[in-house]
């Protein structure tokens, strides 16, 4: 039998590194059977998940030359708080095969990616964690949340017989090519304007359109972009429907939506009620969207829409304290003094928070601290999505003077929730 530490020696025996172009394949494949999906790919997909993959950001361990761990990072542009976008190393594709768990090779390989990351100047590390409990530990922490709701239509109050918007906008059904040339400047538009929102490169949009396939059951979903009055483009969605009908034939379609898009509130509603009234559909499922998404409130009865899934969604490490509370604007004028811990050593120490509606100054200081905490609550609080109060009742934040987590929340949490659309 094998010890837990002749284990560790062999896992630090395994080599890991960055892949050649000549690994890629092999490297999917490991990918994927870390991630428990059937091993077959078609060609196609094998290509075209390929083209999206920089060898030089991508790492494997190898074991007797087969690919036994994936992770992969690329550059990303995240939203601060009040619209400044920083650079981020997005970290995906993670997985460790079931032979090779638990000896080491994740704390491996992202310290490895974590380091290089710090070293080019990027202020975050992103990632979207598939289970809870695995990435506290490098110093990430929750920072934006995920709700789904599933909407009754007939219970919505809304009347079926109105077809078009009520605010003087439009409605149209348009093909994957006109959502290739509209959405890129919309989703620009309102990523810049949501904090804990990221760029989408034109690859997302010729997979989100069907041009590139990385997945084998992709099927056209329909499109439709709203115009407000004046001809502006101001939101989009994608949805799908499942043609479902009851055993007396009655009509009872679900409308599943993959992503919407609004810039303006108006185009938000205009596409929600959309969505409620289209004939068979009898329910619409929201896909991801912020906690407190303004979907129940366009509805004349809010209980119509139930929460299917709420959950934390996109994770944080800061990676640059200073560089980090610098790039975003706060909530009121006041003065923090900040005890960051990192035990990796990357980035904390203790620092005094100038803060104001316009921005903020963050200096190295000696006087003495008002709050401690560790790296991965400060990202939770970054984006405003956090209470201070909270996470000192919890025992997660230490007030070194009293009230210092009321005053902490006055200046950094904002009126509404941070949120990523996407998944990466
Ligand atoms: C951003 C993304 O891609 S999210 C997707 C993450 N991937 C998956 O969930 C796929 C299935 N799981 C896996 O592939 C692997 O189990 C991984 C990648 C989660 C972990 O890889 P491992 O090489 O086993 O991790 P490693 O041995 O470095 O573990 C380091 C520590 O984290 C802990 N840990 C690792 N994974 C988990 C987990 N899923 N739950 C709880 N603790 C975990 C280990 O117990 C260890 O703790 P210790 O230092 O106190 O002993």
């Amino acid at each position: 039998m094998t010890s837990p530490a002749e284990s560790a020696d062999r896992a630090d025996a395994l080599d890991v590194r960055p892949i050649t172009e000549a690994e890629t394949p092999a490297w999917i494949r490991a990918l994927d059977l870390g991630f428990l999906r059937s091993p077959g790919i078609s060609e196609r997909e094998l290509a075209d998940r390929a083209a999206g993959i920089d060898p030089r950001r991508t790492l494997g361990a190898f074991d007797a030359g087969r690919c036994v761990a994936t992770f992969r990072s690329f550059p990303q542009e995240l939203t601060a708080v009040g619209g400044t976008v920083v650079a981020a190393d997005a970290i995906t594709n993670v997985s460790v095969q079931a032979t090779h768990r638990r000896r080491g090779l994740l704390t491996r390989m992202m310290s490895q990616d974590l380091a290089a990351a710090k070293e080019r100047g990027d202020v975050v590390a992103t990632l979207i964690a598939a289970e809870y409990a695995i990435y506290g530990r490098y110093g990430f922490g929750p920072a934006t949340w995920a709700a789904r709701w599933s909407v009754d239509v007939p219970r919505t109050g809304l009347d079926r017989r109105r077809a078009v918007p009520d605010d003087g906008g439009r409605i149209d059904l348009v093909d994957g090519a006109e959502i290739r040339k509209l959405g890129p400047e919309l989703y620009d538009r309102v990523r810049r304007a949501v904090p804990g929102a990221i760029d989408r490169p034109e690859r997302w949009w010729q997979v989100a359109t069907g041009v590139l396939r990385t997945r084998p059951e992709w099927t056209e979903p329909f499109f439709a972009v709203y115009r407000s009055a004046a001809g502006e483009v101001e939101g989009m969605v994608a949805y799908r429907t499942d043609d479902r009908w009851g055993e007396a034939k009655q009509p009872l379609n679900t409308a599943s939506v993959l992503w919407l898009l609004g810039s303006t509130p108006a185009a938000e509603r205009a596409l929600w009620h959309y969505l409620c009234s289209i004939d068979w559909v009898t329910t619409v499922t929201s896909g991801d969207r912020a906690p407190d998404d303004l979907l129940p409130l366009f509805l004349p009865d809010p209980r119509a829409a139930r929460i299917t899934m709420r959950a934390d969604w996109m994770w944080l490490r800061l990676l640059d304290v200073v560089r980090a509370l610098e790039a975003r604007t706060y909530e009121g004028e006041g003065e923090l003094v900040l005890e960051v811990l990192d035990h990796a050593g990357l980035t904390g120490g203790r620092h005094l928070l100038t803060a104001s509606p316009e921005g903020g100054s963050c200096v190295p200081t000696s006087r003495s601290a008002d709050l401690t905490l560790d790296v991965a609550d400060l990202a939770s609080l970054w984006l405003g999505g956090e209470s201070a109060v909270r996470l000192a009742a919890a025992g997660r934040v230490r007030e070194e003077r009293a009230g210092a987590a009321r005053k902490a929340d006055a200046l950094l949490r904002t009126p509404r929730r941070p949120w990523c659309p996407d998944i990466f």
